[in-house]
This record gives C-alpha cells, sequence and structure tokens, in this order.
C-alpha cells in the first residue's frame, strides 16, 4: 500500500508556484491576488477559507476575504462580485459554498467573471473543460489529477468507478479522465445515489481506480474493492469526537490498495493546491504572461 500524500504533492506544487510568482515580482510586476467571499458562520467553511488563505500566502500571493452576514441579499452579493469582476487588482474570486439557503448558488456562480472563476464552477469553464478547450477547472478534481500525475499513477486505458454525481466533484472528475487530453483516456462508470446496491458493487469490485465523493463516514468498505485499486478518498466528514474522517473505511481497506489518499491530508489539500494554480494561471493571462 502507497500513500498518494496530498500534503507532500501540495508542498512541491506551491513551491513551484512560489518560485514563478517570485520571478514575476522581481520584474517588477504585482504580486496575483485572490479574493474570498465568506457568507455567514459555517464552522468547516471557516476552517476552509483559512487554509486557503494561508496556502496563498505560502504561494507568494495576495488574498482578501470579503465577509457578509447570513442574512444578505442576493442582490448585495451580486453587486460585490460585479465589482470584483471589474477590479483590475484581484485576479480570482471563490464564492464560498455552501450559501445561506435564501440565495441562489447558480445566479451568484453565474454572476462572476469566467476570468476570474479560479473555482471552475462557472457554466462557461464548465462547458469549455468539458469540450477540451482551455478552462479553469473545477478546483476538487483538477487537484485529483494533479496528484495522481505527480505519483505517475497510470490512468490511461484504467476503468475508473466515480461513486457521487455532484456538479464539484462527480461530474467533472467523470467527464476529465474520460476526456482525450490532459490526463484522461479512462473507461469511466458514473454511479450515483439511484445506482442500485448490486450495479454498485459490480462496478467498484472490478474498478482500477475507485474514486468516492458522497459524505458518507465508512461507505467504502473492504469488500467492494478489488486487491491492487487506486481509492481516491474526497470525503470530508466531522465525527462528533471532532475527528475528520473521509468516505473510506481506511483501517480495513488501505491494505487491499496499491494506492490510496489519506484523509485529512489527502485531496483536500489538493483541492486548495488547484485552486493556487487556477489563480496564478488567471493572473498570468492578466499579464500576457505565456
Ligand atoms: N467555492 C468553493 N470552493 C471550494 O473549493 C470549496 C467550497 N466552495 N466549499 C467547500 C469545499 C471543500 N474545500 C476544502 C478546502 C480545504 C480543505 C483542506 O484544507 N483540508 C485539509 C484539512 C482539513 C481540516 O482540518 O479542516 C486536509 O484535508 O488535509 C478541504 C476541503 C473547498 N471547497
Amino acid at each position: 500500500m502507497n500513500l498518494l500524500d496530498g500534503k507532500k504533492c501540495a508542498e512541491s506544487l506551491i513551491a513551484d508556484i512560489a518560485k514563478k510568482v517570485a520571478g514575476y515580482v522581481d520584474s517588477g510586476l504585482r504580486k496575483p491576488h485572490m479574493t474570498i467571499i465568506l457568507v455567514g458562520k459555517h464552522a468547516p467553511s471557516e476552517s476552509y477559507v483559512k487554509s486557503k488563505i494561508t496556502t496563498s500566502t505560502l504561494a507568494g500571493f495576495d488574498s482578501n476575504l470579503i465577509r457578509f452576514p447570513e442574512t444578505v441579499k442576493e442582490a448585495e452579493l451580486l453587486a460585490k462580485i460585479q465589482e470584483i469582476n471589474e477590479d483590475q487588482t484581484t485576479d480570482g474570486v471563490i464564492v464560498q459554498l455552501p450559501l445561506p439557503k435564501h440565495i441562489n448558488q447558480q445566479h451568484i456562480i453565474n454572476a462572476i467573471s469566467p476570468d476570474k472563476d479560479i473555482d471552475g464552477f462557472h457554466p462557461t469553464n464548465f462547458g469549455r473543460m468539458t469540450l477540451g478547450q482551455k478552462a479553469f477547472r473545477p478546483a476538487t478534481a483538477y487537484g485529483i489529477c494533479k496528484l495522481l500525475q505527480f505519483y505517475e499513477v497510470p490512468i490511461k486505458g484504467k476503468h475508473c468507478v466515480v461513486i457521487g454525481r455532484s456538479n464539484i466533484v462527480g461530474k467533472p472528475i467523470s467527464i476529465m479522465l474520460s476526456n482525450d487530453f490532459d490526463i484522461g483516456n479512462a473507461t469511466v462508470t458514473l454511479t450515483h445515489i439511484e445506482t442500485p446496491r448490486e450495479l454498485l458493487l459490480d462496478e467498484t469490485r472490478r474498478g482500477d481506480i475507485v474514486i468516492v465523493a458522497v459524505g458518507i463516514p465508512g461507505f467504502v468498505t473492504e469488500d467492494m474493492v478489488k486487491e491492487g485499486v487506486v481509492l481516491i478518498d474526497v470525503g470530508i466528514n466531522r465525527l462528533e469526537n471532532g475527528k475528520i474522517v473521509g468516505d473510506v473505511a481506511f483501517d480495513q481497506v488501505a491494505p487491499k490498495c496499491s494506492w490510496i489518499t489519506p484523509v485529512p491530508g489527502g485531496v483536500g489539500r489538493m483541492t486548495v493546491t488547484a485552486l493556487m494554480i487556477n489563480t496564478l494561471v488567471a493572473y498570468q493571462n492578466n499579464f500576457n504572461l505565456a
């Protein structure tokens, strides 16, 4: 069993970014700048945002955090996004999800300029990603690809089984791995909540690579995967005792895996890293730097 160490990979990729940024700053340019919008007080979001800000500093970026109360009106958020879209001193914007129920998430995402959409959630970027055009790719899916690449895990020709069809993870990673460019060329099965249990098991038991993003602790058990599987655990579940676990029963499943991601220290770290890669690209686009 080998660990797909998201912390180690992240540190290496962030160091590469920091080196490039230092070069740009030496040549007289301003630093890349990331803006985060956070609505309300949601404990996990506070922790994710902290992680993004800390990492952006390590990458050599400037950042600012804009907070709104839980009761903010959709129109106020839209106005702020418009202002950021037009602000030449910021390269990328993240509206931390989830948003309160009274706000239409899609309205907010659609309002972000595709050029500043470092989350890769805007329909323009999602469409471009799907079609194989230049695009900001959804950060978690992109981070998983970067992690597999870093450890030189073969993807081409493999059977990949994705569990969960969310717009932010399951759907984009399925598309990216099945595409005929980048890291793709896998054969992908996308399973979800309506997949009958027997069919799910048939698929996961023969999958070379299994990616799980369902948000249920212990969802993937030892009997569900084959010997030598590559297992990517996207889950982040907070137990009552405060411990963070993924969607995989790690202790029983890990011995069967050729590669497995830990939680924490796996995909979560790579999500943040992918956001930094996207921010750097947004900045390079702004200044016409190759
Ligand atoms: N607009 C938007 N963009 C996002 O990228 C976004 C979002 N909304 N909403 C929630 C998810 C989740 N997410 C994570 C960020 C950091 C860690 C992370 O740093 N995890 C560490 C530590 C986890 C901890 O200790 O809390 C780890 O897994 O090792 C994980 C997950 C970004 N998301």
